[in-house]
């Protein structure tokens, strides 16, 4: 037998997706121990894969497309049940990587009864709660003894929590707290899993005691009865209904009246209120967001495998479908073969590698934060918190655009729900919203630029930390884009540096300037904020392409090196044309120099193409992981999908009774008038 670099191939395959993998240049298996990180995480992956795919419980029963809501819901949930019944036979214990992996098998992205508790309630109740709180939670919600969510947004409310309506008021006299929701856009809105699946809540709400606000708090609330799941006396909960997708997920609506939660059920690792009403204050006053910015850490992988979920479909589609001649004597071409098809493709394939390569920074980052943050060192939480907050926002925001382009570039059949891609995008461009609005996030960030700016204005350089170092810094007078011999990425970088220090200058300048001329500074922000959120964007993109150039720099194996370096080249091309109005603006980059990257982009495209397979093939998604006809990894993509419109429910009848109640009347009325 051969031994192919592509791990994927298989006898009976397409020969047409064969014939890809066959050119592909480096070994599949070593390309996904880069994207997971580590040799033993890319294993532990494929072996999970191979036990669920030998369990048929753990199987879907019919595509989910064939089901409704209520279906969908109670099939998840025996799987749930049976993932938690087995989960120490199938992964290692604990192991939020593994269990991720297992989710995405059997559950799949549209979410599942416990989604909330493993994203947010847990890391809310591990950051927040006391160790007293966490021995009488938190071993329970782990346990799945409880389910639990985050509540916090609401019908009027979700990114200004200033001005949350739901308030805990302390009274001293029981030692409780009330919780109220006064109005209807009071009313918790949006937490997933609330509205049926979860009995508790970490709920957000703003906490008075004698009369003074003290901001937004975080409370662990009992919400159903444990035994009954009946909704307790004074919580009005439901679901909101159904969504563009992610509707496994009950995301639900919650009320409280005048609610009695005992004085210990405020999260109290590093907030606390004594029986008195005396206010003991956290070391840092944002300490209480964790739960959100743990998952703004963690999305920006999630983003760029559900980006990666339409690429792998839509590459292996293009590798079957022929469709025109490029050459008039010659048969029908591949789709993958046309440039405008690896020109939509092949740049959102470096994409996700730099925003899976991005993501893993950001996981270690958040990790030593929440390490040091345990000990009271909050001294990383800004820069935490202003990455996350670009990255998120960037990174949501061009995985739903290339998952638009994959599908189209699947034609006709990327409109069926068979290719599961409306689902990817709706799923996916759920994270432009969640975890904090993209603008919102984007202005998150340029208050971070904007103080940097102003340690550069003021001369004080040095002072600036390693994510913002480059603002201070001089540009050469032009970039040396294709003017030097060198032939890494240096000037690209550069480049890059210029351009987004540029911007946060300018915009920076914009927003003093304002303020110089008598505007007050909020008034100041708002005329600023789209010269800021541009900024915002280039410092995120050029963090981006950093990142993809250090991992690039420590990859060994000389054939991965080679496929990643030529991955680079394309990603950098392709932003510096994506963003040339503000390189060629002030003349740093020229029109010549332009051309130069276009010559240099249609290289690597076609320099690629040989790759493109294998490419998408090394993130190792199972067949029952993408969910999708048009991906599936054999390539037999005809037969299949008449197989799966055969099993439309439409077609368990020849004659739907709607066609007996009114087609069939209607006609022979019609039939009938005419006589
Ligand atoms: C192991 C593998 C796992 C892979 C996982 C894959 C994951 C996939 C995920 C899928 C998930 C799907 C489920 C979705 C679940 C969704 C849940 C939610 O959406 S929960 C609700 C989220 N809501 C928001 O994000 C609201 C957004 N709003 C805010 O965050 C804030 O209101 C605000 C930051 C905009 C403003 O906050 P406010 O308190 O009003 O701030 P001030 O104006 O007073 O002060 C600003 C000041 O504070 C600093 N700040 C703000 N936040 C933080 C923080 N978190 N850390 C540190 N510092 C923070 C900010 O920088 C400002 O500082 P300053 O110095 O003043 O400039
Ligand atoms: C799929 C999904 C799952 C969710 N899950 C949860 C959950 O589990 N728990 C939970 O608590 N919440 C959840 N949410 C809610 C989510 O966090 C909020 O919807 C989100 O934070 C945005 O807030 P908003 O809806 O109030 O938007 P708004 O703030 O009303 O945004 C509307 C528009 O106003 C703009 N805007 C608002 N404020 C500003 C500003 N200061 N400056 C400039 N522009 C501004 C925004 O950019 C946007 O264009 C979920 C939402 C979705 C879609």
């Amino acid at each position: 037998m051969v031994h192919h670099q592509n791990k994927a191939i298989r006898e009976g395959d397409n020969p047409d997706l064969t014939a890809e993998r066959v050119t592909g240049t480096f070994d599949t298996h070593s390309m996904a121990a880069q994207i997971y990180n580590s040799e033993a995480h890319a294993r532990r992956r494929r072996e999970i894969t191979e036990i669920i795919a030998k369990r048929p419980e753990l199987h879907d029963t019919k595509p989910f497309p064939f089901m409704t809501r209520e279906e969908k819901i109670l099939e998840s949930s025996r799987k749930l049940t049976l993932i938690t019944k087995h989960m120490n036979e199938i992964i290692e214990p604990n192991n939020s990587n593994e269990m991720f992996h297992l989710n995405n098998e059997v559950l799949g992205i549209e979410g599942h009864p416990m989604a909330l508790h493993g994203i947010m309630f847990i890391p809310a109740l591990t950051a927040q709660a006391s160790e007293e709180q966490q021995k009488k939670w938190l071993t329970r919600a782990i346990n799945r003894e409880i389910v639990g969510t985050y509540a916090q947004t609401e019908l009027g409310h979700g990114t200004n929590l200033q001005n949350l309506e739901t308030t805990a008021t302390y009274d001293v006299a029981t030692q409780e707290f009330v919780l109220h929701t006064p109005t209807i856009t009071g009313l918790k809105w949006w937490p997933g899993n609330l509205g049926k699946s979860s009995n508790y809540a970490v709920v957000v709400a703003l906490m008075f005691i004698k009369g003074k606000n003290y901001g937004p708090h975080t409370f662990m609330v009992p919400l159903r009865d444990e035994k009954t799941h009946q909704p307790l006396k004074g919580i009005t909960i439901g679901d909101i209904g159904p969504k563009i997708a992610y509707n496994v997920t009950d995301n639900g609506f919650l009320g409280f009246d005048h609610y009695r939660i005992p004085r210990t059920n405020l999260l109290m690792r590093h907030t606390r209120v004594e029986p008195d009403g005396t206010y003991v204050k956290p070391p840092h006053a944002k300490i209480n967001y964790s739960a959100m910015v743990h998952v703004r850490s963690h999305m920006i992988t999630g983003q760029a495998i559900m980006l990666s979920y339409a690429l792998t479909i839509a590459t292996r589609y293009s590798s079957v479908r022929r469709q025109g001649q490029i050459d008039t004597t010659q048969p029908e071409v591949k789709v993958l073969e046309y440039q405008t098809q690896q020109h939509r493709l092949f740049p959102y394939i470096a994409r996700a590698y730099a925003f899976v390569f991005a993501g893993a920074e950001t996981v270690k980052l958040y990790e030593r934060v929440l390490e040091e943050v345990a000990t009271g060192n909050v001294s990383l939480m800004a820069d935490l918190h202003a990455l996350t907050s670009g990255l998120k926002s960037v990174v949501s925001h061009y995985t739903a655009q290339g998952i638009e382009q994959a599908r189209m570039a699947c034609g006709g059949h990327g409109y069926s729900q068979a290719s599961y891609m409306s689902e990817i995008f709706g799923v996916a461009v759920g994270g432009c919203t969640y975890e904090g609005e993209n603008m919102v996030m984007l202005l998150q960030l340029a208050r971070y630029l904007v103080k940097s700016a102003s340690l550069v204005k003021t001369g004080q350089s040095s002072k600036l930390g390693p994510l913002v170092a480059y603002l201070g810094a001089k540009s050469d007078s032009t970039s040396l884009i294709d003017r030097t011999p060198t032939t890494g990425f240096a000037e690209y970088v550069k480049t890059f540096q210029h351009i987004a220090r540029r911007q946060t200058l300018k915009a920076a300048d914009k927003f003093f300037g304002l303020m110089e001329k008598g505007e007050k500074r909020p008034i100041a922000w708002n005329k600023s904020s789209v010269e800021l959120n541009r900024a915002s964007r280039l410092h995120t993109r050029l963090y981006i392409v950093e990142a993809f150039v250090r991992r690039v720099e420590e990859v060994a194996d000389p054939r991965l090196k080679e496929v990643l370096t030529d991955l680079l080249h394309l990603h950098v091309n392709y932003e510096l044309l994506d963003m040339s109005t503000y390189a060629l603006e002030d003349g740093f980059v020229s029109s010549s120099q332009l051309d130069y990257v276009r010559d240099q982009l249609y290289f690597y495209l076609a320099k690629i193409r040989p790759n493109a397979v294998s490419l998408v093939d090394s993130w190792e998604f199972s067949d029952q992981e993408l969910r999708s006809v048009l991906g599936r990894r054999d390539g037999h993509v005809y037969e299949n999908l008449f197989a799966w419109a055969k099993a439309s429910p439409l077609n368990k009848t020849d004659v739907l009774p709607s066609v007996d109640k009114y087609l069939k009347p209607l006609m022979e009325s019609a039939r009938a008038s005419k006589l």
